[in-house]
């Protein structure tokens, strides 16, 4: 079994966790084999079964084997990280090399500890941007450039992706840096330092000594950051840019808005969105989120001084995008779920594709994902950390923060050469993977949701596993092959052996570790080396055996099992007897040795059996050793049921899962079709309540019109009566007094000596003349004939009207008796 490194698709690492603080001491389940030579590694681990479990002894090997004591700077250096960086870096001013860095493993087992660290300590993801970053050095490009590059970056991207500006992106992410807290995505760790004799510290001349404690900010107040607003100064320089960000934004970038913007406002707005950052025709800003601003980052491990070369002819800059792939599906990190049409509440991930695109016809890529331009360690940090708060985890029986999907983070490093006339950007991609660990549902006590996601995840990690698995094999039998095969010739063929298309994680990790076969089908598409690839197996020593001796099978190098010859009872049988009878043993033969019982103790104390009776004892022996034979093949065949079953199961999870997804989309579907249809409706109810309206109100006019003028008319009338009726009260009251007088008169004396009242001297008559009768009875005749119609007037109904005239007539008649 030889481990050493070969043209495996994957280097593969075995990483054991060091036991949790206060956790009962139990049986190991893995021993790790010492090398013999001092000073080489080790790479080989022996998985021994539990005592009770007849099972194989299996030996698996790995490129290294790092042991409990291992830090995370160990791990770093000895699992060949920095000449990763340096690859994607590409020094020589070539194209580079893609790189991937994995870890897989049962749940709990640390992977998320090797890739992203804790609070106390850095993972790899941290350690590889601060080696990339201080590399990179003064050549980078400067951040107050960034916006005036996002064009040339966007359309050089093959992934359709939305660019934005790191400082844009954060203000647009991160609440009020007052409110700052510390991150709290990652769970507690105890570090372990320890001195590193293989560390060989590098400062080269032209950059200085690092002065900062690496991962706080220099341009903070160490530990304080509270009061200082971190993209303050870069806009405040921004804000000096404007002017010529002005004149350096392409006109398309105004196109949209063209026919409508004057010259003038068209150049405030292209000021404007050079100073966010902002693509303004591919990319719509992202939404506000106002996530907690982390003040401190972990420190350590440190790697001040180390740095790997970079193209000193090149300026460069960070690009970085996150995504996950969870149920099969890729979300993105960077942009978080936007509202449902169906609830505004409800907030949904619209799932990415992984495919070709026009500027990469021969290689698929996830299209459409929101990419983040850095130019600083700082701003790539505070990326990361906004997209981990939006990475799927979750609390199981087995690790109380257990991702609940695979995490992908890429760095693309994209550089241009540095002349008058500047090239185009080229570059390679860093993507470090943190996958979710496969895990059974009875121990990690999942339900619902959790139980389908372990599902899938369990499924991609058997597709994982079959593709590791095979890249193995075809490695091992090439390299004992007779016909020698060139390293290339190997890697072409693979793409048709190694079955990667069976799931997206398979496709995202595997599908560029070939060279793109398809290139001489698109002259124009670019040549790309093959990617390199870490994969880091985590394991725990006091873990699940079943659950580790699965993800080891599937994972190594190269395995090695041993099957331990189990005594049969013959043996037992044959081993108790006398040395002198000791022979042979042939199922057709009779041995005529004695049958010990086991645990019998000497033979002397024993009678000796018949020869048939040992005869029938040896043929029973030897039934019992092939039923016991039997027995064992049955259990290895119960053992491959029973993985099969939990295939099918996690299938028939993910398969549920589907249709879950089904239903919501076409739920989703189903309401927006319904709500346009109804918003369809309402607009036309609307727009007839519209008309009906009108048509009633023009009707109404029409009769208040004619209500008015009819009001009018009454009025005229009424005020004409009054006049009447005024006129005669007053001829009512002038004919009471003179009745009054005559009855004064006619009561002291006698009817001869009466005179007409007109004749007498003491009557003075206020009244009309004798044709005042004739008036007055005209008048009254002209009341009758008014009264006869009964009117409404604007203050008073029918009914009012017709008392009040019959009160006159009685007046009248009274004045008239
Ligand atoms: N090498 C290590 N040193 C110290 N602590 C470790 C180490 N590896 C893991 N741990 C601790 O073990 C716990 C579980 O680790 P981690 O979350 O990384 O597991 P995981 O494999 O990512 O699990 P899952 O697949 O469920 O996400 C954490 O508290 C972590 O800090």
């Amino acid at each position: 079994m030889d481990s050493s490194k070969s043209h495996n698709l994957f280097e593969v690492y075995l990483r054991l966790r060091p036991p949790p603080p206060g956790a009962a001491a139990s049986e190991r389940i893995l021993s790790v084999e010492r090398p013999d030579e001092r000073g080489s590694r080790a790479s080989y681990i022996t998985l021994n079964p539990p005592t009770d479990r007849r099972r194989a002894i299996e030996k698996f090997a790995f490129t290294q084997v790092f042991e409990e004591d291992a830090t995370q700077l160990d791990v770093f250096h000895c699992a060949d990280i920095l000449p990763l960086v340096e690859g994607v870096l590409a020094p020589h001013g070539n194209e580079g090399t893609d790189a991937v860095v994995a870890t897989l493993g049962v749940t709990g087992s640390g992977k998320t500890h090797t890739i992203l660290g804790s609070r106390s300590q850095r993972g790899l993801t941290q350690l590889a941007l601060d080696v990339l970053f201080r590399s990179i050095g003064p050549n980078m490009l400067d951040a107050m450039d960034l916006p005036l590059v996002l064009e040339s970056l966007q359309s050089c991207d093959s992934s359709e992706a939305l660019l934005a500006s790191a400082p844009y992106y954060l203000e647009s992410v991160f609440a009020d840096p007052t409110q700052a807290s510390r991150a709290a995505s990652r769970a507690t760790t105890p570090m372990i330092v320890r001195a590193l004799s293989y560390v060989k510290l590098t400062t080269t001349p032209e950059m200085p000594p690092a002065q900062h404690i690496p991962c706080t900010f220099p341009d903070s107040p160490l530990h304080s950051p509270k009061s200082v607003r971190l993209v303050s100064a870069t806009h405040a320089a921004l804000r000096l840019k404007k002017h010529a960000c002005n004149n350096a934004t392409p006109k398309r970038a105004s196109h949209k808005s063209f026919m409508s913007l004057t010259a003038v406002t068209r150049g405030k707005k292209n000021a404007k969105q050079c100073l966010k950052g902002e693509h303004s025709v591919m990319s719509p800003p992202p939404p506000r989120r106002h996530l907690q601003r982390p003040s401190t980052f972990p420190q350590m491990p440190d790697v001040a001084g180390i740095n790997v070369s970079c193209d000193p002819s090149a300026e460069y800059v960070v690009v970085i995008s996150m995504y996950e792939v969870h149920n099969d599906r890729i979300y993105d990190l960077l942009n978080p779920p936007s509202k449902t049409a169906a609830s505004k509440d409800h907030h949904r991930r619209r799932p990415l594709l992984f495919k070709s695109t026009e500027l990469s016809p021969d290689r698929k890529v996830v299209a459409g994902l929101r990419k983040v331009v850095c130019s600083s360690f700082k701003d790539a940090i505070l990326v990361l950390e906004a997209g981990l708060q939006e990475r799927r985890v979750a609390g199981t029986g087995s690790n109380s923060v257990s991702s609940r999907s695979h995490g992908f983070f890429c760095f693309e490093v994209k550089k241009r050469t540095r002349s008058r006339r500047v090239g185009p950007w080229t570059g390679s991609k860093l993507t470090i993977v943190d996958l979710a660990g496969s895990e059974r549902a009875r121990d990690a006590k999942t339900q619902g949701a959790t139980l389908v996601e372990a599902g899938k995840i369990n499924e991609s990690l058997m597709y994982l596993g079959q593709c590791l698995q095979t890249q193995s094999e075809v490695g091992n039998s090439s390299k004992v092959s007779t016909v020698a095969l060139s390293a290339e010739a190997q890697l072409t063929a693979q793409p048709n052996i190694v079955p990667y298309r069976q799931c997206k994680l398979t496709e995202l990790l595997f599908s560029n570790s070939f060279p793109s076969s398809s290139s001489t089908n698109h002259p124009h598409a670019a040549h790309r080396n093959p990617q390199k690839g870490v994969m880091i197996v985590t394991a725990d020593p006091l873990g699940d055996f079943n659950a580790t001796s699965q993800i080891l099978r599937y994972s190594a190098l190269a395995r090695e099992v041993t099957v331990p010859r189990i005594p049969s009872i013959t043996a037992t049988i044959l081993a108790n007897a006398p040395q002198s009878n000791t022979r042979p043993v042939s199922p057709v033969q009779h041995h005529p040795r004695p049958f010990l019982p086991p645990g019998s103790g000497s033979y002397r104390n024993h009678t000796p059996l018949s020869s048939d009776g040992r005869a029938t004892m040896e043929i029973a022996a030897l039934e019992i050793a092939r039923l016991s034979d039997e027995m064992d093949q049955l259990r290895v065949e119960v053992e491959h049921q029973t993985e099969a079953r939990m295939e099918a199961e996690a299938h028939l999870l993910s398969m549920e899962d589907r249709m879950l997804d089904l239903e919501a989309a076409i739920r989703d579907e189903c309401a927006t079709e319904f709500e346009n249809r109804l918003a369809m409706e309402l607009s036309r109810f609307k727009a007839s309540m519209a008309v009906e309206q009108e048509r009633s109100e023009e009707h109404w006019d029409r009769k208040v019109d004619v209500l008015e003028r009819g009001l009018d008319a009454a009025d005229n009338i009424h005020n004409k009566e009054n006049v009447l009726v005024e006129d005669l009260e007053e001829e009512v009251e002038r004919l009471r007094r003179e009745n009054g007088v005559l009855k004064r008169e006619l009561a002291g004396r006698s009817p001869s000596k009466r005179k007409p009242l007109e004749e007498r001297d003491d009557f003075v008559s206020t009244s009309p003349k004798p044709e005042g009768v004739a008036n007055l009875g005209r008048r009254l005749e002209r009341m009758r004939v008014s009264n006869d119609s009964p009117r409404t007037t604007s203050n008073g109904s029918p009914k009012k009207v017709r008392k009040l005239a019959a009160k006159r007539w009685e007046d009248v008649d009274d004045l008239m008796q």
